[in-house]
């Protein structure tokens, strides 16, 4: 040892014998240090360990506790701002709305690891406040989660309520109510139409044709319209408490009190149709009549399947069960497919070379001289393109809600459970990157030319996805394709139609539940067919 250090030594430690409070001063900070140092090795370590276990979560804006990125939402117009964010945050990317972590999903590429990879664990909603009232607390197929009973109620759907077998057998419903639309329209040539109230009006009396035929005093279609128009309305409002829950006892925009009320009235009527119809049943049984050999609605078949699984214990249906499908079927059949037709009638009224080419193709396939019949509708390739296209640049489900029942990585990211999924649907119709000049009207597009089909609508290109993907698709694609192909192939082969004058075209949209034209379409019809004996 040097005599300097001796002597610094030495003299520490004489300071410490004569100064005791100043060491031990000094001796709680190298201990503080050491605590520190090892303090912060130890959050490295972890955070490391974090890191190298689970992915960050993907990245998104910073937004405000508790209200999150809510004030900020643009009214109506969610589905361009969360494309435009897209642009600043990546392919997927998170917002919080409220207390609710939302997770986007902009690319085909991530929507296939959603709904297909991870199909099953985002395979569930996550339930509106105004839905879960409408649907008795999601006892439905569309807004209940993925439950047996919700897997058990779709199979029935699709197997036995909306099966080719029974969508042939109302074929002639549909004749029907499209033929009487025809005759009406024919009787206002020259004048103001409103082209959604329409289509709406044929679509949902052939729906409750098909659902209750045989209820004598079912709700006229304009009540119906009236109550269905008004359920949407609620449902598609930005209720607040659908994001900052613990709020919902206030019900601050009273979309509750709406919506109990509407669906008051709609649970009157489904009620007095369905106890109506088990009245008459068990009149019939009585004297001996029941409905084999004769026609039966979806009800009857419901009703008949109710009584048969009660029997086997295997799925027991209730009332409930029943008005709630019946909702779906209703509410989710008819609003969406008129507004597919009223977009894409705006659509091809402003492109005239479409519509020149729509009308030769219903001359040539279907005739001068004869009305439109479902039979024609898988030749009419144009005007399948036709609305193709128009799905493709306005999607009326342009966001589609999923839920995650796992934490599960999706594109890199962790998706925590019980995040909302929105995929994108809008974003990727109109991405540069999947579609060429995405904002032009060209049906050229999804004609088959090589004679494969590559865009059906059921989301087994997910470039494509107006009706979804996956364990959740819509279920109503048979039916939907065929309304909207034949109430679009009738209106166009039996009338030209042109703006009343002064009327601009105009394309804009906004976005509650469904994207709607902001303007509603109206139009002037004129004869095109030579005998009038086809419109009669
Ligand atoms: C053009 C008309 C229609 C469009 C654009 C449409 C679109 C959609 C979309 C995007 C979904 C969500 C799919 C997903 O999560 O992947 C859906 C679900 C559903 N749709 Fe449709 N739909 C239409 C017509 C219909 C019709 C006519 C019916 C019934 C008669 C129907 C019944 C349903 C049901 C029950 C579901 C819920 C399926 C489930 O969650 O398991 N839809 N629809």
């Amino acid at each position: 040892m040097t005599p300097q250090l001796n002597n610094h030594l030495t003299s520490i430690m004489v300071m410490a014998s004569d100064d005791e409070p100043q060491c031990t001063k000094d001796e709680i900070t190298l201990v503080v240090l050491t605590i520190s140092l090892l303090f912060v090795l130890a959050i490295l370590h972890h955070n490391f360990q974090m890191s190298k276990r689970a992915p960050a979560m993907p990245p998104g804006p910073r937004t405000f506790p508790i209200v999150g990125f809510l004030p900020h939402l643009q009214r109506g117009q969610a589905h361009k701002q969360i494309t435009d964010m897209a642009r600043t945050y990546g392919p997927i990317f998170k917002v919080w709305l409220g207390t609710k972590l939302h997770i986007v999903i902009n690319t085909p590429e991530l929507v296939k690891e959603v709904v297909h990879n991870h199909g099953e664990n985002f395979a569930n909603r996550s339930q509106l406040l105004a839905a879960s009232v409408v649907t008795y607390g999601g006892q439905d197929v569309v807004w209940s989660d993925n439950t047996p009973t919700w897997r058990k109620l779709r199979k029935l759907l699709v197997h036995e309520v909306l099966s080719n077998k029974n969508l042939e057998a109302s074929r002639s419903f549909r004749r029907d109510e499209v033929r009487k639309t025809i005759k009406d329209v024919y009787g206002r040539v020259g004048t103001v139409i409103d082209l959604n109230e329409i289509s709406f009006s044929t679509e949902a009396n052939v729906l409750t044709r098909m659902v209750w035929e045989n209820s004598a005093d079912g709700p006229s279609g304009a009540e119906f319209r009236t109550a269905v128009t008004k359920v949407l309305e609620i449902i598609g409002r930005l209720n607040v408490s659908d994001y900052i829950p613990s709020l919902a006892w206030f019900d601050l925009q009273g979309v509750e009190r709406d919506i109990t009320k509407e669906m008051k009235n709609l649970n009157r009527i489904f009620t007095n149709i369905i106890d109506d119809r088990i009245k008459s049943n068990s009149e019939k049984l009585a004297v001996g009549h029941d409905h084999e050999g004769g026609k039966k609605d979806l009800l009857q078949i419901l009703l008949e399947i109710k009584e048969q699984k009660a029997d086997a214990k295997s799925l027991e249906i209730t009332n409930v069960d029943i008005k709630a499908l019946l909702i779906d079927i209703m509410i989710g059949g008819t609003d969406s497919t008129t507004t597919v037709i009223e977009w894409t009638m705006a659509l091809i009224m402003q492109n005239h070379d479409v519509m020149v080419r729509v009308q030769e193709e219903l001359t040539q396939v279907v005739g001068a001289n004869n009305i439109v019949e479902e039979s024609d509708i898988p030749k009419l390739k144009y005007l399948d393109a036709t609305i193709k296209e128009s799905m493709r640049l306005h999607p009326v489900f342009s966001l589609v809600p999923r839920s995650s029942s796992q934490t599960c990585e999706v594109g890199g990211y962790t998706i925590p459970k019980g995040s909302i999924i929105i995929l994108n649907a809008w974003g990727i119709h109109r991405d540069p990157q999947y579609w060429d000049n995405p904002l032009d009207f060209n049906p050229e597009r999804f004609l088959d030319h090589d004679g494969t089909e590559k865009y059906d609508f059921r989301g087994n290109n997910l470039k494509f996805i107006p009706f979804g993907s996956g364990r959740r698709l819509c279920l109503g694609v048979p039916l939907a394709e065929k309304m909207q192909m034949y109430i679009l192939a009738s209106l166009l082969h039996s009338f030209d139609w042109r703006l009343p004058e002064g009327e601009e075209h105009d394309l804009s949209d906004t976005y509650g539940i469904m994207l709607r034209k902001k303007k509603p379409l109206t139009a002037i019809p004129s004869r095109r067919l030579p005998n009038i004996n086809l419109y009669m």
